[in-house]
């Protein structure tokens, strides 16, 4: 699902209105009239109070045409303007006259504190202040009033985005974004409904669509895609009655030290449950016994020293390689990587410690395969491309250094975003219960298998990011958040594989709510 800008929205806005002729405000008709639609599904009529709060703009005017059909439907319907400057949009003050015609309760217009309406904890707040219009800061009594609302614990349904998030910037002040339970969006989800510092103002979203034009969706590129079943349907590669195990590639995995040789087990392991032919581990010598009996299907090659990696030294050719998991950062080791990427051709897939010794050698990123996918987390993305001080810069940064380099970024965490020069890629697998010792070990082994069974680079990224996610999302109901190992993400790999083609997805999707229930 592609994700728009801002500007990319008001285009749309306006290419669907050339197109369908439509009349003025018609797009804000709609739009409340879904609102109005889903709230009406829902609520079947029972009484209870609503508050409608609008702004000035056309999210304002979304808000004031909901408030309309909800008037006429025979709710319990307070409806407010907040007063928050002079420049009231064409189509708001459209929406103004309509209610006037369906009934002689006006807004109420708010302009203080004194102003605010005594809200119970039983009402529902329809937040409909400010939409992705939001151009500066907002004033005290208006963070006020969005106190006000968090205060009276009702639930608080957002019409767009919760007011006060910017689509293209931080947040300047905490307590001046209205903390949703709900957001209904208009047409795509908000990049922001993703990145950790914003991502908790709505413990839900859901796409409305009001029926921009279809041709203009179709083919306008956008730098952001959420990444779910229906994107990666088109990646799975149906087997052939004939094949072989020659024609799933052969995955090789570098990495261990003393004390972490259990990281090369799940990811090697991973590779060949994700799919590839074979698997090879390549360890140091202390790891070629618990390897050997514990995962009887892999081959396995030692580095002359017992502890660490001191030489990558194979005679396979292995269709895919991943390296890093476990291999800490010893001098030898080091340099054998060093030696390793000057005479290595084939794609990586980079994670853990090989991050770290390219951060700490950066002169060693020049010898990184083009397209090879590196897999870090925070800490070792910090290290990587340095420090950033909100999600969009870190994005930024981001994309500046896989174009720089030639290479695709994993960003791992709770909404894992694979980055492709300027393209980010949101992922929409996965729970905290993976956030647990070795669950990116096993992100690599699938990688690499996929990588191994001939997917593009890009493809295997947003496949396996994707698999790993609905694995451990599948894993967790039978184990619990606490509970969960990065060993049953491997466990239920297979049912992921097999869930692809389970039912339809919902084109609309939702945020899951685990943690925040
Ligand atoms: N395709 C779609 O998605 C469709 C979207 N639609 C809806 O349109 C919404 C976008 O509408 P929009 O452009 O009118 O902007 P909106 O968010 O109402 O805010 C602008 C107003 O707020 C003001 N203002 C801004 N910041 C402020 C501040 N800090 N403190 C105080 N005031 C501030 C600003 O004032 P000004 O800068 O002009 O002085 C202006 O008056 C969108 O989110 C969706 O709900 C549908 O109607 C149709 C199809
Ligand atoms: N809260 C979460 N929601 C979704 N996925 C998560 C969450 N926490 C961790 N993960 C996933 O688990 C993996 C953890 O990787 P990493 O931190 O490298 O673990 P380790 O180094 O222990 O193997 C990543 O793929 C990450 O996206
Ligand atoms: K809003």
């Amino acid at each position: 699902m592609k994700v728009f800008s801002k500007e990319q929205i008001y285009e749309g806005d306006k290419v669907t209105e050339e197109r369908q002729k439509l009349p003025p405000s018609e797009l804000m008709e709609r739009a409340g009239l879904q609102i109005f639609n889903w709230m009406h599904m829902r609520m079947q009529g029972a009484q209870v109070p609503i508050h409608i709060f609008c702004g000035i703009g056309n999210n304002g005017g979304d808000g004031l045409v909901l408030a309309r059909h909800l008037i006429t439907h025979g709710y319990n319907v307070e409806t407010y303007v907040v007063n928050c400057g002079n420049s009231r949009s064409k189509d708001f003050l459209t929406s103004y006259d309509k209610v006037k015609e369906v009934t002689k309760k006006w807004p109420q217009l708010l302009k203080c504190e004194s102003d605010f309406p005594e809200i119970h904890k039983d009402d529902i707040i329809v937040d409909a202040i400010f939409g992705i219009g939001l151009n500066r800061s907002i004033e005290d009594w208006i963070k006020a009033l969005f106190h006000h609302f968090k205060a009276s614990e009702a639930f608080t349904l957002s019409v767009d985005i919760p007011s006060g998030l910017y689509t293209d910037k931080p947040v300047e002040d905490v307590n001046g974004v209205v903390k949703a339970n709900y957001t209904l969006s208009f047409q795509s989800p908000k990049l922001v409904f993703f990145l950790p510092e914003t991502a908790d103002y709505t413990i839900q979203w859901e796409v409305i669509d009001i029926g921009i034009d279809r041709e203009y969706l179709m083919t306008t590129d956008t730098e952001v895609e959420l990444i779910s079943k229906n994107e990666v349907l088109p990646i799975y590669k149906p087997r052939t009655k004939f094949s072989h195990k020659g024609d799933f590639g052969h995955g090789l995995i570098i990495g261990g030290s003393y004390g972490k040789i259990g990281a090369v087990q799940l990811a090697t392991r991973s590779v060949l449950v994700s799919g590839a032919g074979m698997v090879t581990a390549y360890v140091p010598e202390c790891g070629y016994l618990p390897l050997q009996t514990s995962l009887p299907e892999a081959m396995v090659m030692t580095d002359i020293d017992e502890k660490k990696i001191t030489d990558i030294n194979f005679d396979i050719t292995p269709s895919a390689i991943g390296i890093g998991v476990g291999i800490g950062t010893d001098t030898s080791t080091i340099q054998a990587y060093e030696a390793f990427l000057k005479s290595n051709k084939v794609p990586l897939v980079i994670d853990a410690d090989a991050i770290n010794m390219l951060s700490e050698n950066k002169k060693l990123l020049k010898l990184v395969p083009e397209n090879s996918i590196l897999t870090p987390h925070h800490r070792e993305l910090e290290r990587l491309i340095g420090t950033w001080s909100s999600d969009f810069e870190k994005l930024e940064k981001a994309s500046t250094f896989s174009s720089k380099h030639k290479v695709i970024l994993v960003i791992k965490g709770a909404h894992t975003i694979t980055v492709y020069g300027q393209k980010k890629f949101i992922n929409v697998t996965g729970n905290s219960g993976m956030s647990t010792a070795g669950s990116g070990d096993v992100l690599t082994g699938i990688i690499t298998g996929l990588l191994s069974q001939k997917h593009l680079p890009i493809e295997a990224a947003l496949f396996g990011v994707y698999l790993h996610g609905r694995a451990g999302d599948l894993a967790v109901e039978e184990f619990g958040y606490q509970s969960l190992l990065a060993g049953n993400i491997i466990d239920y790999l297979g049912e992921a594989y097999i869930d692809l083609f389970k039912q339809p997805e919902q084109a609309q999707e939702e945020v899951k709510t685990e943690d925040k229930a």
